[in-house]
């Protein structure tokens, strides 16, 4: 079966970048085999690649790489750099494609052209350079650098480092985890999860834009400072723009005084924005890229846990009403979110602690792994201290249940944009949640107000009959041991069942909810009978 083995990451580049030279570097810092398509292929040939040229003549050459290419892609799991031509054979590109969609790394090493042309021509040996070796090179460049940067789904530029900067670089970038955002109505794009992922903010943003808008919050400026500086280093015209934090900076006033900004700064349609901060920064920031000039690329840079495992992807952007929360909006989705592990440095504890919420949440509509790892690491991520975070062990595992969470999210959203049906299990726990943050004034988080739910929502799971007593007590000892409450006291029963009917679920005047038939397990729930929905309530008064 493909996808037992595989390489570890995947690198290409032009002749002369360090494929060989870095990549080698790159295996021994991880403890991991090295291995060299060109090696390989000389092995199989039982000959040097310029004789094998010269007997067989390029074309057959080729149909060789590409049959060691592909079997490599199969059953090799260390870090394999291709010949610098492979990447423009078709086969090759599929296989590099499925590699990709399996969750590889293929991984560009963009070398300073002058550089990579000088190293190339040193000690001869490549048959593509015969000739004019210069002349040569800049051909083959011109024709490859927008192949390779197509193919590859991570770049990493290496201008001036010596082989051991270029390999750390590298490193950090496989490191990262990265989960692929696609469907029949969505452009597909990136969630990439890792410490120092916002380096490849130019990457994501891409070459047309000229002017790109930084929105962001008072409390994350020590990161938005960076992105600033990345945007400045990759030659954007950069423009900060600050917003008010959390739910007052969305309304309609801040997004009309961004949209002014972006008219007067001249704006236009291939221009960018980026939105950093928590969900309700990547929820104006989107809304703001969905409506100028009828919609431009925006990429998101989620500060919070919240926004990293639910608001920045899935294409929901929007402001508030005083009516009330999310009322206006539109579904437009990133060009791609860059949760940077190093921006959980500053986040307070009761938030992280919040998007806990969420992420038992995504274990219990669909992945059981999810429940195991907050099980198993419940006492360190009860006492989340964002100061030591980064060296501790628990980075690791916050990166796992991020991934996890994202492809959940991802799956629900990519046959489902716009919430017809299979969506909707995204928002189990949500219709008591909505009610007790509404009936709180939004003092109560989120989180916190969907942990409860969740609890109210396997209560009535279990009234009905569709799960056993064992699951719903489950849902109270995890969620309890993460620190999150189970249970609500403050309102009355009238006021949570008006609010309840009003749930965007709700269709006339018949309650909808979304209860589990087990773990992993979720089912549409319409119409259900008034005295279990009410006795589950009365029993996450205690
Ligand atoms: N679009 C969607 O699909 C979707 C999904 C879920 C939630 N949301 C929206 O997301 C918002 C909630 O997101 P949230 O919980 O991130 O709230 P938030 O954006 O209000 O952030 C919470 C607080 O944490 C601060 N903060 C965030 N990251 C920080 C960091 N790294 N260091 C220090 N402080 C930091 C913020 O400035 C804010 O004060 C709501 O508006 C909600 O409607 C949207
Ligand atoms: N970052 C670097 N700095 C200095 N020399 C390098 C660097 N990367 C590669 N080299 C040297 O350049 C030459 C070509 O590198 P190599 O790894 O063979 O490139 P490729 O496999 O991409 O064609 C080798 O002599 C290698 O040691
Ligand atoms: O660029 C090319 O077409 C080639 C590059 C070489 O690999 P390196 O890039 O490792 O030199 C080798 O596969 C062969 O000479 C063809």
């Amino acid at each position: 079966m493909s996808g037992m083995r595989r390489p570890v990451a995947v690198i290409i580049g032009m002749m002369g970048a360090g494929k060989t030279r870095v990549g080698k570097e790159v295996a021994q810092m991880m403890n991991l085999p090295f291995a060299d398509a060109d090696n390989e292929i000389e092995h199989d040939a039982g000959m040097r690649i310029p004789e094998y040229f010269e007997k067989y003549g390029e074309p057959e050459f080729r149909r060789l790489e590409s049959d060691v290419v592909l079997d490599m892609l199969e059953d090799f799991d260390g870090i394999f750099s291709l010949g610098g031509g492979a990447p423009m054979t078709p086969s090759i590109q599929e296989g590099l494609a499925q590699y990709i969609a399996d969750g590889g790394k293929v991984v560009y090493l963009m070398a300073d052209p002058e550089e990579a042309m000088e190293r190339a021509n040193r000690g001869g040996g490549r048959p593509m350079l015969n000739g004019d070796a210069n002349e040569r090179w800049k051909k083959l460049y011109k024709e490859r650098d927008p192949v390779f940067r197509s193919v590859a789904n991570v770049h990493v530029g290496t201008r001036g480092q010596s082989p051991q900067a270029a390999a750390r670089k590298l490193m950090e970038m496989i490191d990262q985890r990265i989960v692929h955002v696609t469907g029949s109505t969505i452009e597909p794009y990136d969630v990439r999860i890792g410490e120092g992922v916002m380096g490849q903010l130019a990457q994501v943003l891409g070459s047309k834009p000229a002017k790109v808008a930084l929105i962001h919050t008072q409390p994350v400026q020590r990161h938005s400072d960076r992105a600033r500086t990345l945007l400045r280093q990759a030659g954007y015209d950069a423009y900060d723009i600050v917003i008010p934090d959390a739910e007052a900076g969305k309304t309609i006033e801040v997004a009309n005084g961004i949209w002014q900004r972006l008219g007067d700064e001249g704006f236009t349609r291939s221009d960018a924005i980026v939105g950093l901060g928590g969900g309700a920064a990547t929820d104006l920031a989107g809304f703001v890229a969905a409506t100028w000039m009828r919609g431009i690329r925006y990429v998101n840079c989620p500060t919070s846990l919240l926004a990293m495992v639910d608001a920045s992807t899935g294409g929901k952007t929007g402001i508030n009403t005083p009516q009330g929360k999310n009322l206006v909006g539109s579904f437009y989705t990133p060009a791609g979110v860059l949760a940077d592990l190093k921006s959980l440095a500053s986040l307070p504890n009761d938030i992280f602690i919040e998007g806990l919420g969420e992420v038992a949440k995504s274990g219990f509509i669909m992945d059981p792994e999810i429940l195991q790892i907050l099980e198993d690491h419940a006492g360190e991520l009860r006492a989340f201290d964002g100061s030591t975070f980064l060296d501790s062990g628990l980075k690791d595992v916050v990166a796992e249940l991020i991934e996890h969470t994202v492809s959940v999210k991802a799956y629900h959203v990519s046959a489902d944009l716009k919430e017809a049906g299979l969506r909707e299990f995204l928002n189990y726990g949500h219709t008591l949640g909505h009610a007790i943050e509404k009936l709180e004034h939004f003092r109560w988080r989120h989180g916190n107000a969907v942990a409860v739910g969740c609890v109210y929502a396997a209560e009535l799971s279990h009234l009905l009959g569709y799960i056993d007593q064992n699951l719903v007590d489950y849902h109270r000892s995890l969620l309890g041991s993460l620190g999150l409450p189970t249970s609500w006291n403050n309102g009355t029963w009238d006021d949570v069942l008006a609010l309840m009917h009003r749930d965007k679920k709700a269709r006339g005047n018949k309650l909808r909810f979304v209860v589990l038939e087990g773990v992993g397990h979720p089912i549409h729930l319409e119409d259900p009978p008034a005295d279990a929905v009410e006795e589950a309530f009365r029993r996450i008064q205690q």
